[in-house]
């Protein structure tokens, strides 16, 4: 979506970079926010694909930077190299010198996926133990950085069509101890008055609760929302949907320890949803069906166990 006052440049435009000279060029708008315009891109002569922000607020661009740049050099020292150079967090930084006024803009690596509630419509929400788990990864990995990333919401994480998730949009990402730069209703603590907006690991965690009940049953959480004045607006509403609700039953007690704020660290928290939800997913203990890529890993993998013992007797 474009608007009129932020026409966007159409496929072929050419992004030349002020200070670089790279050239990058334009193939489609992916989308865009109230930071800027995010375009899919190719650097000239390379065949590789990029995303392109080009921000509005030349500081609000810059705080997105400042994140991206501690990912890059957390994941070089993380050893992960030959991922790096095919994906960078951070390609570059630069201007878009455009008639008489300069454009800042950044390059990072382009995700190819779908937003995580149209991914979980699509394919079931069997696949919500897998997300959730690879999910609260991302968060735990910025988390041991010291970040919190604020606005958490279904539009910012992408899911790829094999279940791999990558957060986007790092505008609302704070220092833990500051205030959450950027929040979106619903998922906000302040809210539902279940706390302050000073970025912690449990700001993070209660969002990914809310977002998890908005995926299992939404209009309920509608409803918990409309139901009470935003004076009183509390917690107790959502708690006891938590317990109410048949598709939030298998996720209970984890949910109402994300509400009440009650996890250590978000370590802990993916600790026991790797246990309590994730595991019994697996093993198709949790309501749903077992996605059918899981049923033809163990097919697979039973095919090849016949093979082995068989080789083994006639050998
Ligand atoms: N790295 C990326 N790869 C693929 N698509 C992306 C990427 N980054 C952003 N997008 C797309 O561009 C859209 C807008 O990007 P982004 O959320 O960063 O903008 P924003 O102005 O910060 O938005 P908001 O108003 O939600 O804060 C996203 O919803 C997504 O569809």
């Amino acid at each position: 979506m474009t608007t009129s006052s932020n026409p966007a440049y159409p496929a072929g435009t050419i992004i030349t970079g002020k200070w670089r000279k790279s050239r990058f060029v334009i193939r489609r708008v992916l989308g865009q926010g109230a930071n800027g315009i995010v375009y899919l891109v190719q650097k000239a002569g390379y065949r590789g694909l990029y995303a392109l922000k080009m921000g509005y607020d030349t500081l609000d661009l810059q705080s997105e930077i400042n994140v991206l740049t501690s990912l890059q050099s957390q994941r070089k020292s993380q050893d992960l190299l030959k991922e790096n150079v095919k994906s960078p967090f951070l390609l570059e930084v630069d201007d878009f010198k455009d008639r008489n006024k300069d454009i800042p803009f950044y390059v990072m690596r382009y995700i190819e996926g779908s937003a995580l509630h149209l991914f979980i419509r699509k394919r079931g929400s069997e696949w919500i133990g897998l997300t959730g788990l690879r999910l609260l990864e991302k968060l735990r990995g910025l988390h041991q950085m010291g970040f919190v990333f604020g606005d958490l919401k279904p539009e910012n994480v992408l899911v790829s069509e094999y279940g791999r998730v990558e957060l986007i949009d790092y505008g609302g990402v704070s220092t833990i101890g500051r205030s959450v730069k950027q929040f979106t209703e619903w998922y906000d603590r302040g809210y539902w008055n279940a706390g302050s907006r000073t970025g912690d690991e449990a700001y993070d965690l209660f969002a990914f609760a809310i977002l998890m009940i908005q995926l299992l049953d939404e209009q309920a959480l509608k409803e918990a929302a409309k139901q009470q004045l935003p004076q009183t607006r509390n917690t107790a509403e959502l708690l006891s949907l938590i317990q109410r609700k048949t598709s939030l039953k298998p996720y209970s007690s984890w949910l109402r320890k994300a509400v009440l704020g009650e996890f250590a660290n978000s370590q802990q928290a993916l600790m026991m949803w790797k246990e309590q939800i994730y595991a019994p997913a697996i093993v198709g203990k949790l309501p749903g069906k077992t996605p059918r890529w899981l049923k033809s890993a163990f097919a697979f993998s039973i095919v090849i166990l016949c093979f082995a013992v068989c080789l083994a007797f006639f050998l």
